[in-house]
């Protein structure tokens, strides 16, 4: 039998987790049209992430495949999601980064367009900013970078990258696509992501009731 670098037990452990919490997202019509991509850090070198293209809402184990951190499928032929790298370089660079959750919702979708020109959206005064792992007070602004959607993975994860190197950061978003979240493991994460999504449309809807 082949020996697989990875522990299966455990793939097997996350590919459930994945799939019960995207099922309970796509329900929330924040996958749509099989958009959005999900992972799970296996190990020091190995993720679990969503295979490219499949109905995030009807997830089966075999739509959940390992890839190494350079996005190469590992003990599979499948075609992981198209934005792997932007899953990788996270693990890669964050040893306690367990989770990196990609959705799109019309709120994350429409605040990123509005706020694609600026190239950030700032949070200020909110108590939900303490949702964020460390922030222990709704004083301070918070920036979540707005970067510009391109279909070049590297070019896209170049700017990331450097964002990174300027400030600590739990998600950001993609112009007229989306957003990505992530935390140390899935409940993590997903606190992120629904605080994210949470302040984005408190954002949208002052900036209507303001005009
Ligand atoms: C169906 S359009 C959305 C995709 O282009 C992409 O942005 C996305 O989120 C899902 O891609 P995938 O390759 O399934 O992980
Ligand atoms: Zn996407």
């Amino acid at each position: 039998m082949e020996t697989l670098p990875y522990d299966a037990q455990q793939l097997r452990h996350l590919a459930g987790e994945i799939i019960t919490n995207v099922r309970e997202l796509a329900h929330a019509g924040w996958t749509p049209a099989t958009s959005s991509n999900f992972s799970r850090r296996l190990d020091d070198h190995h993720a679990a992430i969503t295979v490219s293209g499949r109905d995030k809402g009807r997830l089966t184990e075999a739509d959940i495949m390992v890839v190494d951190f350079d996005g190469n499928p590992v003990g599979n032929d499948k075609r992981p999601s198209a934005e792997t790298l932007l899953h990788t370089q996270l693990y890669r660079r964050f040893p306690e980064i367990g989770c990196v959750l990609h959705t799109h919702s019309r709120t994350q979708t429409v605040a990123s367009r509005l706020y694609a020109p600026a190239g950030h959206i700032r949070f200020e005064g909110y108590e939900l900013q303490k949702a964020f792992q460390g922030n222990t007070t709704h004083e301070g602004a918070m920036d979540v970078p707005v970067f510009p959607n391109t279909q070049d993975m590297p070019e896209l994860a170049g700017w990331v990258e450097a964002a990174l190197d300027a400030q600590p950061m739990w998600g950001y978003l993609i112009d007229g696509h989306g957003l990505y979240a992530w935390g140390r493991d899935m409940a993590e994460a997903r606190r992120h992501l629904e605080a994210f999504e949470f302040l984005l449309g408190c954002e949208l809807e002052l900036r209507t009731l303001k005009q």
